[in-house]
């Protein structure tokens, strides 16, 4: 099939969308891909929402706004990929990820999209494996394993957006992930604060600050880094810490500091064994602070995915149509390496046009 997969992630910057054909099982040729900028009042509406979210019911006017609008961003990114589908993975915007209260939650309207686009839609990829148990997060290790379907195996495969997560790939077929910690997050919200800008292009202000290792200290001191994998995180789980620990910091020694953070969590999630090559995804690996740092933690090659031929923009979005499939053919989302549930679970539901 054709699937186009739709990722909005949590950094808020906007749709990533990708051509892929697949049969949810191996991954054959990867199309087109497009990504469309949220314009800044949409941003801060979805910003606000991330702030109120465990307060608001489902129903609520501004969620179904919001949820209207981003079924229109995604038509148009679907619109700018002009490509022959067979079905739309949609994820929609996370605003809250609670798993421990039962609770995730993608806002975007799959009718509006379905009818837009005349093509089925599938969403709502995260609710049954919460309601299952589990954590409803990271959904990419399947597909991350259909992918390396030929690269040497044990294998650790990283993505940096504004929450970073793995997947470990063993040599024995064997699938664990989990969200590491924090990605960019935290130093975007730093560097918007800081210097007004949206993020540190290529980690230039963070290379040029000083890591502040008793703030780093402070910061791995959370509790989230004890709990075993799977684990997952909503995207404001470090807030408070991260604004109390680089108090008082300079704009540079703040920026190295949570920089040094992200790689430092990722490298201190538990793995069964070395892997022999780390492959980094998402919009970290073009920050040149965080990629040091993981290279510093990892004896092993850190690379960028390019280097084994992927699109380390387009990863996520290609993940999602993937999913579609699975979902239209009933395959299981997640498996209890990835997400904790008891056995391999299907999930998403799907809309039809018209
Ligand atoms: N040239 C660059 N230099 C440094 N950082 C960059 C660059 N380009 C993108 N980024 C970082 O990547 C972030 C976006 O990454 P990405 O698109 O992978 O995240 P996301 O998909 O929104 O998040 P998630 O994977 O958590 O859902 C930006 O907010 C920025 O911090
Ligand atoms: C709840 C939620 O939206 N989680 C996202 C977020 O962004 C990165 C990380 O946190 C990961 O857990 C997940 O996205 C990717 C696509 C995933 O499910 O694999």
């Amino acid at each position: 099939m054709i699937a186009i997969g739709l990722m909005s992630g949590t950094s808020l910057d906007g749709v990533d969308a990708a051509v892929i054909e697949t049969d949810g099982e191996v991954v054959g040729r990867s199309g087109k891909t497009a990504t469309l900028v949220f314009e800044d009042g949409l941003r801060i509406r979805l910003r606000r929402l991330l702030d109120a979210a465990p307060g608001l019911a489902p129903d609520d006017p501004e969620v179904l706004a919001v949820a209207r609008l981003i079924a229109d961003r995604h038509a148009e990114a679907v619109a700018m990929l002009a490509s022959r589908a067979d079905i739309i993975g949609f994820h929609g915007q996370t605003i809250l990820h609670d798993p421990a209260a039962g609770r995730t939650w993608q806002i975007g309207d799959a009718g509006l999209l379905a009818h837009k686009t005349l093509l089925p839609v599938a969403f709502d990829f995260r609710s049954a494996d919460v309601a299952a148990g589990g954590e409803g997060a990271p959904l990419a290790p399947l597909f991350h394993a259909a992918m390396a379907a030929g690269i040497a195996k044990p294998l650790l495969i990283v993505n940096i957006g504004g929450v970073a997560n793995i997947t470990y790939l063993g040599a024995d077929a064997e699938i664990l992930a989990c969200d590491t910690g924090p990605g960019n997050g935290p130093l975007d919200d730093w560097v918007r604060r800081h210097t007004g800008a949206a993020f540190d292009r290529d980690g230039e202000l963070a290379a040029s600050g000083v890591v502040q290792h008793r703030r780093l200290e402070r910061l791995l001191s959370d509790g989230y880094f004890r709990r075993p994998i799977p684990k997952s995180l909503d995207r404001l789980h470090f807030s408070a810490l991260v604004d109390e620990a680089t108090a008082g910091l300079s704009a540079a020694d703040g920026a190295a500091t949570l920089a040094a953070f992200t790689a430092a969590a990722i490298a201190a999630a538990p793995l069964p064994a070395p892997p022999l090559r780390v492959l980094v995804a998402g919009g970290g690996r073009h920050n040149r602070a965080i990629m040091a740092a993981l290279r510093g933690r990892f004896a092993v090659p850190v690379d960028p995915v390019e280097a084994v031929g992927w699109d380390g923009d387009a990863l996520e979005a290609q993940c999602f149509g993937f999913l579609a499939v699975r979902v239209l053919r009933g395959l299981p989302l997640s498996l209890p390496g990835t997400t904790g549930v008891a056995q391999p679970l299907p999930g998403g539901r799907l809309v039809q046009p018209g």
